[in-house]
Parts: C-alpha cells; sequence; structure tokens
C-alpha cells in the first residue's frame, strides 16, 4: 500500500533490496511542487492545494484517489515539509479540509498546530496560521456582522475613507471590519476605525442594515454589514498598512459621486449627504439601552427617534 503512496506524495516508489520500507527523500517532491501552487503538477496524484487571495493554501483531502492507503507517517512527513515550504514562501495561513472518513489526520495535523476552525456533517476544516503575531483568520459563523463607521467631519463635509488591501481596486470604502464576540455594534465601528485609521470618534447612530446570502466572507454563510455614523474627535490620519492600501478624509459629495466605490458605500454616501443638508433626524436610527431580563445586563434597542408626542403618548 505505500508503494501506492510514496508514487502519489512524490516518495521514493521501491522498497530497498533488504525488503525495508524506503526512506523519504530528504525535501519530498511533493512538497517542492505543492510549495510552488502556481506550477504544481499534482493534478492526477492527488490534493491539490490552492492559494487565496489573503494569501492561505487551502488543501482538501477530499480530493485524495485512495484516501485508505495513506498511512500517518507519510501524511506526517508531507505535512512537515510543504509547511516548512509553504512558511518560507511568505503564506499567511494553511486550510486543511478533512472528511471524516479520514479523521485520523486530525491528530497528526494537531501536532504540527493545526486547531479546529470548524466542523460540517461530513468533514472537518483546520487551520495553521504563518503570519506574524496572533491569528487574524475569521473565526466560523453562522452569520457574520461586519460594521463599517463613517465618521463625518460636520465642520468640514469630509468623511473617512479607506482602499483595503485585499478587496476591489480602487474602491473606496468606509473603514470597518468584523464584530467581536460580545461586543456593541457601535463599539465595533470606533474601534475599527480607530485600529485601521487611527481616527478616535463617537457612535451617533444606526444608517444602513445589509443582508446578503451566500457570503464568501462567513464561509458562504450569511453576512449582516451595518453602517453607522460617527463623530469625529481626531483628524491626524495614521493607517493600518497590513488591511489599507490608502485612507483620506474626502469630500462626502465626491464620495456621493465617484465610480470608484462599491454601490453600498455609493447609496449610504448618498443617504448621509441627504442628512448632512437636511438634518440627520431625517435618516438616523439611534439607540436606547434596556435592563435585560436573564442576564441583569443590559440590551440596546435600535429604532428611529421618535418626536415629543410619541413620548408625550406613552408616558402612563
Ligand atoms: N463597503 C463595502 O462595500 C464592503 C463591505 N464589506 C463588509 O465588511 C465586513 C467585513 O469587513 P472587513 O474589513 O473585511 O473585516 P476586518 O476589518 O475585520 O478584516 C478582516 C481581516 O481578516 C482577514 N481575512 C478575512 N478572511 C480571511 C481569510 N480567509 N484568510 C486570511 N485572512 C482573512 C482580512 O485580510 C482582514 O485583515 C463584512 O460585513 C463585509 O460584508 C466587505 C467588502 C466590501
Ligand atoms: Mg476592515
Amino acid at each position: 500500500m505505500l508503494g501506492a503512496w510514496a508514487l502519489r506524495w512524490g516518495l521514493p516508489a521501491r522498497r530497498a533490496p533488504n525488503g525495508a520500507r524506503p526512506q523519504p527523500a530528504r525535501v519530498p517532491l511533493c512538497g517542492r511542487r505543492l510549495g510552488n501552487l502556481a506550477g504544481c503538477s499534482l493534478a492526477a496524484a492527488g490534493p491539490q492545494p490552492q492559494l487565496d487571495k489573503f494569501g492561505g493554501v487551502t488543501v482538501h483531502l477530499a480530493q485524495l484517489h485512495t484516501p485508505d492507503s495513506l498511512d500517518q507517517v507519510t501524511f506526517q512527513r508531507w505535512l512537515q515539509e510543504s509547511v516548512k515550504q509553504w512558511r518560507a514562501e511568505g503564506r499567511i495561513a494553511v486550510w486543511l479540509h478533512i472528511p471524516i472518513l479520514q479523521s485520523k489526520f486530525i491528530a497528526t495535523a494537531a501536532l504540527q498546530g493545526f486547531t479546529f476552525h470548524h466542523a460540517e456533517s461530513d468533514s472537518s476544516t483546520l487551520t495553521l496560521w504563518l503570519g506574524e503575531g496572533h491569528s487574524r483568520l475569521p473565526g466560523y459563523a453562522t452569520h457574520q456582522l461586519g460594521v463599517a463607521g463613517a465618521a463625518l467631519d460636520v465642520d468640514t463635509g469630509k468623511v473617512l475613507v479607506v482602499q483595503d488591501k485585499n478587496k476591489t481596486t480602487n474602491a473606496w470604502k468606509f473603514p470597518g471590519g468584523l464584530s467581536d464576540p460580545g461586543e456593541d455594534i457601535g463599539n465595533t465601528a470606533v474601534r475599527e476605525v480607530f485600529e485601521e485609521t487611527g481616527i478616535k470618534s463617537e457612535f451617533k447612530s444606526l444608517l444602513s442594515i445589509r443582508q446578503q446570502h451566500r457570503h464568501p466572507g462567513p464561509f458562504g454563510l450569511s453576512d449582516m454589514y451595518i453602517i453607522c455614523r460617527l463623530q469625529p474627535s481626531s483628524f491626524n490620519i495614521s493607517f493600518c498598512q497590513q488591511e489599507c492600501l490608502r485612507c483620506e478624509w474626502m469630500d462626502l459629495e465626491e464620495l456621493a459621486k465617484t465610480k470608484d466605490t462599491t454601490p453600498i458605500t455609493s447609496s449610504v454616501a448618498k443617504l448621509l449627504l441627504y442628512g448632512y443638508r437636511e438634518g440627520f433626524d431625517k435618516i438616523d436610527i439611534t439607540m436606547r439601552e434596556f435592563p435585560a431580563v436573564y442576564t441583569g445586563l443590559f440590551y440596546k434597542l435600535y429604532h428611529r427617534e421618535l418626536p415629543d408626542t410619541y413620548k408625550n403618548m406613552t408616558e402612563f
């Protein structure tokens, strides 16, 4: 059985004259080939690693032709050499998809530092962060909550925009990112704006909510993307080089007109421009806090600002 696998993984196939198992090549052929993703010639032999736009490598063990013949020692050596190679090539992460019937390889991968990302009915996904510092891979989700901050300087009519390193080129958007577990929407907006641009701000209101299904960001699940209106309190930009390509204070009217943006940013820029001219009460969805029955904490309720007539009517 090893013979078959040795061939597939590029290890020496023949047994030594004394019948002993062959020693693997010092740098297995597969390791070298897998490292060279573009020129990978393992199409007929097994899993073909793919490089994603973030610089991560994805391997699907389901692509193995005869998975039962792969033994753990061969897999362990291949993984070790491949990870070494990917690290040398500057890859940021490895995504390893393991079908349930090949679950014996989970432990082998875990011994090399892989951890679970998520599991589905018939497979599990493990990841290994290879980049600098702590892992910046997004966690798994049923829904993913992304929050952006439209920080508008009401004195100048300028709004803070960024161009993302990993997204559509030349598309201005509001800075923002994924909500941490247990984090309030407004806090995410303020934190993300600060992390990405160095600008301090205060949460004022929600401007819009987008729900999109089968979104690639949350691994094919659903994405909720909320844009908040923020009041900036500092103005000197110091943007995050890892996430952003450019960052500037742009005239809100220019953002509402430009083609160099995403459709949602353009729509919200027009909405914000309307509020800037006609009064923010026309566009704001504001927030009130109430005590939560179950936890003793407070929850936040978001709705349109209501006039005094409403307050008079409901003061029982
Ligand atoms: N304004 C717009 O038009 C757009 C809005 N969005 C929304 O923004 C929200 C997410 O904001 P982001 O700025 O993307 O989040 P974020 O600021 O939290 O950044 C996510 C980080 O995770 C990294 N990352 C994500 N997936 C990765 C992967 N598979 N491998 C390695 N690294 C990975 C990214 O490089 C980035 O550093 C979502 O709700 C999304 O729908 C996304 C694209 C455009
Ligand atoms: Mg971001």
